[in-house]
């Protein structure tokens, strides 16, 4: 029963739905087929050559013998490979299959296989199947689909089954598995083929050669051998052993067991898809696991740390890594290691981020935090138009500065300055042959500093005052240097020319150790003689001045929204908010909103150096304007925007972001400051709230006073700001004892006096820098620890020594030098060498205890707890002081 097949089946095997076909062909070659019919496998055999092959058989169908020779190669198909699976649809292939007529749905759907393959040896399109017996013509269809497999060319076989194997000829299976043996039991039952193990042993030695025809099939065709093997026929189940070649290694994932036949085609059009999609399918294992692995580096890398990042000048910690791809942790546990307790919250410095880079091997670029980057990009579009210069006047403290902005503008200012020196930066500008020059009077004073800093970055060039009878001092090189660091052009003003001591050689000569050698001396800097008193040269300076202008280009756009720098900023009665700007590009007009920092509004007034009201403001002109919200920090840009609420939300949004830096800060604490303050439990600090008049005497005074700070003393500023003393700032400091309110410039009112005498908060004001910052020293210095004076009381040399048991050594000595007490603390000195520093426990004038022996007479001296000296030593007694220390 085995041996035979329904016609039906028959039928259906060949991809025929009808059996008239089947019946014709049949009648054709001498068969009296009827539907239902049964066919052996010899019978199925010719049937199917004829049918598929067009080969009509010699004689009648062949018998039994034919069948055996055929059997053979059937024999090896084995069913091993097998799994075969699904059938295959575009049966095309073929050379040497009618391609055609086969089927295009899977025939067989038991078995899941996964096999396939061809291999080096298989051919793609073997034209010519050398088969042994079979004479038959191979009539290479025409096939559309560039099929590979096939290989070898179909044997006569015994079976139907074998008969149809024939067409996947040249197929390598591979990979055999219990699975695909199971698989192919199952399609053999199905096909009910003969396949007897004799017949297999027969066939393996003719398949040999076969074998060795096949060709190498293309990736290309490797692909459609994919399709092939899914095809369901299990009559494609071929084996040869030396018909290696195998192509694909299928995952058995990619194979779904017994698929519906409808769902054949969309698995088929699925599976190339997943072809497409990873290309290493249609390779050898091998390269797959290598395509695999590159695939994988490449994640990798992407998900690798960024090595080039970009942050802005102060990110948060977790800002910091996700920007660079770091694990948050790692990042923390990197900066605590370098020193710094942070949370993911804090804002890194400028310094911070740098040192974090470098230790993840980042390359970083710190933006600007700038609110206006925008606007500046906009700028460089802009019609660029000439400008005046911004002059910076610096130099050592009164060595004529305010006098010689004095004498250019024709106006005294230097008297009506408290203490007689410049405590703000004032901004003016002076009319020179038609031209136009900004000049920025920068103080001298040491307090000002960063004011003078500032001053330098908003200028073009910077006028070094030097008297010419003083020469350079500490303040000139620094202003020197502040200058060539901030990149402007430098013109030394010989000052005081007037005075009998003036010395301008010297004063170049001192110049020129520093670097810094004059024209006419073979250097590149003007240096030019003048009188601030007199007059004298100042018209050379301004010219000078003009001429290096020219020379330097200075151009900004004039149209569009102006952007300035605050100088200065404080708070006017009656005013309000006021601020001298000066602008640095396009044009300032009244009425524009502008955002400063944390101060917004409406320009209200503008008004020059002279009190003149002025309508709009172009570049390198100065102004006082009002109308702002409040006090903008000096230094900080001024900036035109579309409208106030545009000006409020950006100033709303800078006054956040320093909020939450200042919090940020306060959340900051260094490892080795932590330790020494905690090793250092006497560290003292002066809490106290500074209020000043203006923005730029504040800063100046806040710098000065932390720069006191010590080890072991310093102020704590629990508050600071521009304006009168509130009841708030006394509420500041009221729980402290120890704190202070200092005024600069200000004075308490009524109600803020009496309520401090109620709150007992001392107030102290000031109106000339030094006064206040003597006080802070003295205040500070009495906090210190005591330095320790020792001051000698007398010497005694020893003349002869003297053992007393159980007592010690006794030096019996002459007193050279002053007198020496009882008790009191001596040094040992041997050649000159101090060999021992004790006490004296036991002086003895004679016999007798003495309290202290004098100059020129004889002692015994003895040492608490030190027995070794020498006649030759010499005593030298002496007291500590303690003294107070001065800052
Ligand atoms: N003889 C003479 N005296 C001058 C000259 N220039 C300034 N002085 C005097 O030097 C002193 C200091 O002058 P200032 O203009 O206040 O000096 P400054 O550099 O502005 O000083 P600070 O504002 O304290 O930094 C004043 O008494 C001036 O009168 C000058 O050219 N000749």
């Amino acid at each position: 029963m085995s041996d035979l097949t329904t016609l039906k089946d028959f039928t259906l095997e060949l991809g025929l739905k009808d059996t008239k076909k089947v019946i014709e062909a049949g009648k054709e070659i001498g068969l009296n087929l009827k539907s239902n019919s049964k066919l052996d496998p010899e019978t199925a055999h010719t049937l199917y050559e004829y049918i598929i092959n067009k080969v009509k058989p010699a004689t009648k169908p062949p018998k039994s013998k034919e069948s055996k020779s055929k059997e053979t190669p059937k024999k090896d198909t084995p069913p091993a490979k097998s799994q075969e699976p699904q059938a295959e649809p575009q049966k095309s292939t073929p050379t040497d299959c009618p391609a055609p007529s086969m089927p295009t749905k899977p025939v067989v759907k038991k078995c899941n296989i996964e096999i396939i393959s061809t291999g080096e040896k298989e051919a793609p399109k073997p034209k010519k199947p050398e088969t042994p017996k079979a004479p038959p013509k191979l009539e290479p269809k025409p096939t559309p689909l560039p099929t590979p497999i096939v290989a070898t060319p179909p044997q006569p076989q015994a079976s139907p089954t074998s008969t149809l194997s024939t067409r996947t000829r040249g197929i390598r299976i591979v990979r055999r598995t219990d699975q695909e043996e199971a698989a192919l039991a199952r399609a053999l039952e199905a096909s009910k083929s003969i396949d007897t193990p004799e017949n297999k042993e027969e066939k393996k030695p003719k398949k040999v050669p076969k074998q060795k025809s096949v060709q190498k099939p293309s990736p290309k065709n490797r692909t459609h051998k994919l399709d092939f093997s899914h095809s369901r026929d299990f009559n494609d189940i071929y084996e040869d052993e030396q018909d290696e070649v195998m192509l694909f290694d299928f995952h058995s994932q990619d194979l779904e067991e017994n698929p519906p036949e409808e769902s054949m085609p969309k698995m088929i059009t699925d599976r190339v898809k997943i072809q497409k999609k990873t290309p290493w399918m249609s390779e050898g294992g091998i390269r797959r696991s290598s395509r695999k692995k590159r695939v994988y580096r490449n994640e990798n890398t992407q998900k690798s740390v960024q090595s080039v990042i970009s942050v802005s000048e102060e990110v948060r910690v977790y800002e910091f890594a996700q920007s660079a791809n770091l694990n948050l942790a790692d990042v923390i546990k990197t900066l605590f290691n370098l020193g710094l307790m942070v949370t993911k919250n804090d804002f890194l410095d400028r310094d911070a981020i740098e040192i974090l880079a470098a230790e993840f091997g980042l390359e970083v670029s710190i933006e600007s935090t700038q609110v206006f980057v925008e606007e500046t990009q906009e700028e460089e579009n802009q019609v660029l138009s000439e400008r005046p210069p911004v002059v910076t006047i610096m130099g050592h403290v009164d060595h004529g500065k305010t006098s010689l902005l004095d004498k250019i503008r024709n106006q005294r200012v230097a008297g009506s300055e408290a203490g007689g020196i410049t405590q703000h930066i004032g901004a003016y500008m002076v009319q020179k042959n038609d031209k136009w020059i900004s000049f920025i009077d920068t103080p001298g004073h040491e307090a000002f500093k960063q004011m003078r800093e500032r001053g330098a970055k908003v200028t073009d060039i910077a006028i070094i005052v030097i008297a010419a009878d003083d020469g350079v001092k500490p303040q000139t090189i620094e202003a020197l240097k502040q200058a060539k660091d901030a990149g402007v052009q430098i013109i030394v003003a010989m000052n005081k020319i007037d005075k009998e001591n003036a010395n301008v050689d010297k004063l170049k000569a001192e110049c020129a150790e520093l670097g810094f050698n004059a024209r006419d001396w073979g250097g590149e800097y003007e240096f030019i003689p003048i009188s601030a008193k007199t007059g004298q040269g100042i018209d050379t300076l301004l010219e000078t001045i003009l001429i290096q202008a020219e020379i330097m280009e200075l151009r900004a756009g004039v149209e569009g929204n102006g952007r300035a720098v605050v100088l200065e900023g404080s708070v006017e009665k009656g005013r309000g908010a006021v601020a001298t700007i000066i602008v640095q590009n396009g044009t300032i007009k009244v009425g524009d909103a502008v955002v400063a920092d944390v101060a917004f509004g409406k320009v209200r007034t503008m008004s020059d150096d002279q009190g003149k009201s002025i309508q709009s403001l172009r570049p390198s002109q100065v102004a006082l304007i009002t109308g702002l919200s409040e006090v903008p920090m000096a230094g900080s840009s001024l900036m035109v925007v579309e409208n106030e609420n545009t000006a409020r939300s950006l100033a709303h949004k800078k006054a956040t972001y320093l909020r939450q830096k200042a919090l940020s800060k306060s959340t900051k604490v260094h490892i080795d400051e932590l330790s020494s303050m905690v090793a250092n439990k006497e560290f003292k600090n002066i809490p106290l709230v500074l209020k000043a008049d203006t923005q730029g005497s504040l800063e100046a005074i806040k710098h000065s006073l932390l720069g006191l700070n010590n080890d072991e003393v310093g102020v704590q500023i629990l508050g600071a700001g521009v304006g009168a003393i509130s009841e708030n700032d006394l509420s500041l400091v009221a729980n402290n004892s120890h704190a202070l309110v200092l005024g600069f410039n200000i004075r308490p009112t009524g109600n803020v006096r009496s309520k401090a005498k109620e709150l007992c908060v001392e107030i102290k004001t000031y109106s000339v820098i030094y006064a206040l910052l003597d006080d802070m020293k003295a205040l500070m210095g009495g906090l210190m620890s005591p330095i320790v004076e020792e001051e000698d009381t007398g010497q005694a040399q020893v003349r002869e020594t003297f053992v007393i048991p159980k007592v010690g050594t006794i030096a019996g000595c002459m007193v050279v030098d002053g007198v020496i007490n009882k008790g009191i603390k001596v040094r040992l000195i041997r050649d000159g060498v101090v060999v021992h520093v004790g006490k004296i426990v036991s002086l003895k004038r004679f016999k007798d205890d003495a309290q202290e022996v004098s100059k020129g007479y004889e002692c015994g001296i003895m040492l608490d707890h030190y027995n070794d000296v020498r006649v030759g030593d010499v005593f030298e007694s002496f007291k500590e002081i303690q003294k107070s220390r001065v800052l």
